[in-house]
């Protein structure tokens, strides 16, 4: 039914949003909406869409339920071409904002807000950048595709990295060879994941290490977005893969710089085994109602 969607725009490091809330789900959007809003011509213009429902409204945030009764928002996330997807980095911090400015969540000093989403309860907490968002478990999968991309010179092997969303990170030669690669073109996986993956491309600091922080540039094609400006799951993965091909000595604190700024990913041990922390801004740029058809 056509109706007027009241939302927010906010970004995380430039990955930009568009949020609404719809409590009792009620007001869900169609793939071809969430196309429209997110159209940067003939809608807002966003990489993705964010519903915030409550959890006990929809199957995936009553299983969040189960594993913590306090995680009242469930994050509905919808890529720009439609698509859904399990968890988003950026726009869990982006969420958050949103839930505080709306009223409908506090969050004190030293406090942590639980969050439903598709991949499981995530803990978010303030810290000096922003928010920083405990991104739980995370497992080598999908093995070692080749990638190849418009104006990457040759094919070079990726790293499978499942963050609760799939990602297949690749080291480029150098900061020329990444500022080179088109990204206007979806990068080829060989062999092609069955859900598809986000691409980073990155470039390692030298030296890897400085002041026990590693540094990496990067650069990303989003599953269901295209380019964007940066991808916080994304970023996770990128430090994860470096880590592992640096070997022992490599930190476990990162800064990854994207085009839209600075990401901060630091690993951890937890009860359950070593869990990654995700750190960065959170911007709510302006509110608006566009009229649905
Ligand atoms: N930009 C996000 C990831 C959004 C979902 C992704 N495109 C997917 O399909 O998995 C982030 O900051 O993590």
């Amino acid at each position: 039914m056509p109706h007027d969607l009241q939302f927010t725009k906010g970004h995380g490091t430039g990955n930009d949003f568009v949020l609404f809330h719809d409590p009792d789900d009620t007001h869900d959007v169609t793939p071809e909406q969430v196309r429209l809003i997110c159209d940067r011509h003939m809608g807002v213009g966003a990489d993705g869409v964010i519903r915030a429902v409550r959890s006990a409204a929809v199957a995936d945030g009553a299983a969040s339920l189960e594993e913590d009764a306090a995680a009242a928002w469930f994050m509905d996330y919808r890529n720009a071409d439609g698509s859904v997807a399990e968890m988003c980095g950026n726009g869990v911090r982006v969420f958050v904002q949103y839930l505080l400015d709306q009223g409908l969540a506090s969050l004190g000093p030293g406090e942590t807000l639980a969050i439903a989403t598709r991949a499981g309860v995530k803990r978010v907490s303030r810290s000096a950048d922003g928010f920083q968002t405990d991104m739980g478990r995370w497992s080598l999968a999908g093995g070692e595709p080749l990638v190849r991309a418009k104006q990457l010179p040759v094919a070079r092997p990726g790293l499978g990295i499942d963050v609760g969303n799939p990602h297949v990170v690749v080291a480029v030669a150098d900061d020329a060879e990444l500022d080179a690669v088109d990204l206007a073109y979806i990068p080829v996986l060989d062999p092609e994941p069955a859900d598809g993956a986000n691409v980073e491309f990155v470039v390692p600091a030298e030296p890897l290490a400085r002041d026990g922080v590693g540094r990496i540039r990067m650069r990303v094609h989003e599953r269901g977005s295209g380019e964007t400006l940066s991808c916080g799951t994304g970023a996770v993965a990128a430090a994860l893969a470096v880590r592992h091909w640096a070997g022992a000595a490599a930190p476990d604190d990162w800064r990854v710089q994207v085009p839209g700024g600075v990401l901060g990913v630091r690993m951890f041990d937890a009860d359950d085994g070593e869990h990654v922390m995700l750190s960065g801004p959170a911007v709510l740029v302006y509110d608006g109602v566009l009229a649905l058809g």
